[in-house]
């Protein structure tokens, strides 16, 4: 089995601005103060190689750098040190509707959606009607975005996503926001994504519904990975 992503001693490092009050902010002018930036680190010499068809789990309490990982891997953020490598096209499900327009309707949106994630117009039209009978939108698609709720906007994010045939899907607490119908019907569909041998990673608190669909965990602790091995094992470390 060849890789399917490779991360190596990747760092990531954020700038915290502190707020002043204007009196503060008068203060430091006069005093000719350097701006206050502090950083920190969300990610340290993180290593991980994930094989082709390998469903993975990243797990760790809250503030553990997760999603950065994630948002890394999909190159939402540009790591500050190390490498990341992935193999074949990649769908995230990250910042859902991040690349939908709200002055847009649902329409247009899967149009737009789709050529980001790298459909072309031919494949897009092909697969548009099952894109929103997914999503069961159907009423609402023509619909500007703005006006959808929060559910309505994940569907058919998710919907886009999934159809857009990816070897490497990756999803970022998704599954918590649909209502329970659909998201039964993500997980169908995620089962099946696995079943066709494409690559997941998987970021959620939902530890039962990850140890069942991942094979392999991977435990951040403070932007460091702790631990690597059975899903069912890391798992049952976090609840002891
Ligand atoms: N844009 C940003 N600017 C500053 N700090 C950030 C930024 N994004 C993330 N962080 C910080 O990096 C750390 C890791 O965040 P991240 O969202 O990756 O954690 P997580 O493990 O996904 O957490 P959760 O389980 O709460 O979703 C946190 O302390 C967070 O405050």
């Amino acid at each position: 089995m060849s890789e399917a992503i490779i991360v190596q001693d990747l760092t990531k490092r954020f700038r915290l601005k502190h707020v002043h009050s204007l009196k503060e902010m008068a203060a430091r002018a006069v005093r000719r103060a350097q701006p206050e930036v502090d950083e920190f680190t969300a990610l340290t010499d993180v290593s991980l190689t994930v094989t082709e068809g390998e469903t993975l789990a990243l797990l760790g309490f809250n503030g553990s750098g997760k999603s950065t990982l994630l948002k890394c891997i999909s190159g939402v953020l540009t790591p500050d040190a190390g490498q990341i490598a992935v193999r074949g096209r990649i769908a995230g499900l990250i910042e859902v509707g991040a690349g939908f327009h709200p002055d847009l309707t649902g329409r247009e949106n899967v149009y737009l959606n789709g050529a980001i994630l790298g459909m072309s117009r031919e494949q897009i039209e092909e697969r548009f009607d099952e894109i929103v009978a997914f999503s069961e939108i159907e009423t609402f698609i023509d619909t500007e975005v703005k006006f959808y709720s929060s559910g309505m906007f994940l569907r058919l994010a998710f919907s886009v996503a999934v159809h857009t045939d990816p070897d490497v899907f990756l999803v970022d607490e998704i599954l918590a926001v649909g209502d329970e119908p659909f998201q039964h019907k993500c997980l169908e569909r995620i089962r099946r994504l696995r079943e066709e041998g494409k690559t997941l990673v998987i970021v959620s608190h939902d530890l039962n519904m990850v140890a069942d669909l991942c094979e392999r965990g991977v435990l951040l602790e403070r932007g460091h990975v702790v631990a690597d091995g059975d899903a069912h094992a890391i798992v049952e470390r976090m609840r002891a």
